[in-house]
């Protein structure tokens, strides 16, 4: 698979803060990337590094397998739609004339134009004041405008912040659409349940560091489902095990390996604990980033 965006050591330090620290993204082609972080770890950052609009303080980028100079910016950059922030279109206007901006800005031509509209679903109301439209319209106007130069890859910064169930829906069938047409797509937020539903690569970031990168499986991988170990006094077994959490069927522990477990069931029958069953519980992938981050809870 080709790698579409590609960084090394990529960092953006203001003052004395390093927003960004020696991140080393690779996003493929023709998927959807979630770009996962909490509030202030770096994500809008590293975005606008991509698009040029941030000079990094070190680390190189390279799009399309093509280093991202002064010299090749003006070739490379319009192969990438982006919405940062704030979706972008003027309230007074109507959605139509928003894109008759891009389109003169942009050279394009009134196809591209009307095709935006329609990948978005946005056609029947285009003639509307953009004041008018919902957040969720807004959203999809600000996609159509990214669309429209018909890039090889999106770059869009919390789609489907603040948006209701139905909308953060629309948003992500309509981003899964369009990685399936080829198009990459690479998408911030700071909700897990948001990415996970879309994304098939993730990019994790915490305080500017890249914790992990990989696909869902792969961050699975790294999890240790927990330990139940069934037994008729919960209580006594509780406080014969430091870091056990008592549950109605037994206790729980975290993290605890093949090893370990055999070790623990030894030293409670031992103890004469009865055990009724030993089980691993699936985690959920919120349980798989609290191991990550060391249950710090960060997202
Ligand atoms: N122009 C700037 N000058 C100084 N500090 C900045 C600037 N832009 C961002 N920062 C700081 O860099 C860190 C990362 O910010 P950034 O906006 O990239 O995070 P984020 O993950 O996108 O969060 P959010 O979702 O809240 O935008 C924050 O601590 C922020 O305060």
């Amino acid at each position: 698979m080709n790698t579409v965006i590609a960084t090394r050591g990529l960092t953006k330090q203001f003052k004395n803060h390093t927003a960004v620290d020696s991140l080393d993204l690779q996003v493929p082609q023709g998927v959807v990337y979630g770009f996962l972080g909490p509030n202030g770890s770096g994500k809008s950052t590293t975005m606008k590094m991509l698009l040029g609009l941030t000079q990094p303080t070190a680390g190189e980028i390279d799009l399309f397998g093509q280093r991202l100079t002064p010299t090749t910016r003006a070739e490379l950059l319009p192969s990438i739609g982006s919405m940062i922030e704030a979706p972008p279109g003027y309230g007074h206007l109507t959605g139509w004339e928003n894109m008759q901006i891009v389109r003169s800005m942009l050279e394009l031509a009134e196809p591209q134009i009307e095709r935006a509209f329609a990948t978005v679903r946005l056609t029947e109301h285009k003639h509307k004041l953009v004041r008018n439209y919902s957040l969720g319209m807004k959203q999809r106007l600000g996609i159509a405008m990214a669309l429209a130069r018909e890039p090889a890859m999106l770059v869009l910064d919390e789609p489907t912040n603040g948006l209701d169930p139905s909308g953060i829906e629309e948003i992500r069938s309509l981003l899964v659409d369009l990685a399936g047409e080829g198009i990459t797509v690479m998408v911030s937020s700071h909700l897990l349940d948001e990415i996970d539903k879309m994304a098939t690569v993730l990019g994790i970031l915490s305080s500017g560091k890249m914790i992990f990168q990989g696909t869902r499986d792969q961050l699975f991988q790294h999890s240790i489902p927990d330990v139940v170990i069934e037994t008729p006094d919960p209580e006594s077994a509780g406080r014969l095990v430091e870091g056990a959490t008592v549950v109605p069927e037994g206790i729980s522990l975290s993290g605890l390996d093949k090893d370990k477990t055999a070790g623990l069931v030894k030293y409670l029958v031992d103890a004469d604990v009865s055990i009724y069953q030993v089980r691993r519980v699936q985690q959920s992938l919120e349980d798989v980033f609290m191991d990550l981050t060391g249950r710090s809870g960060l997202l």
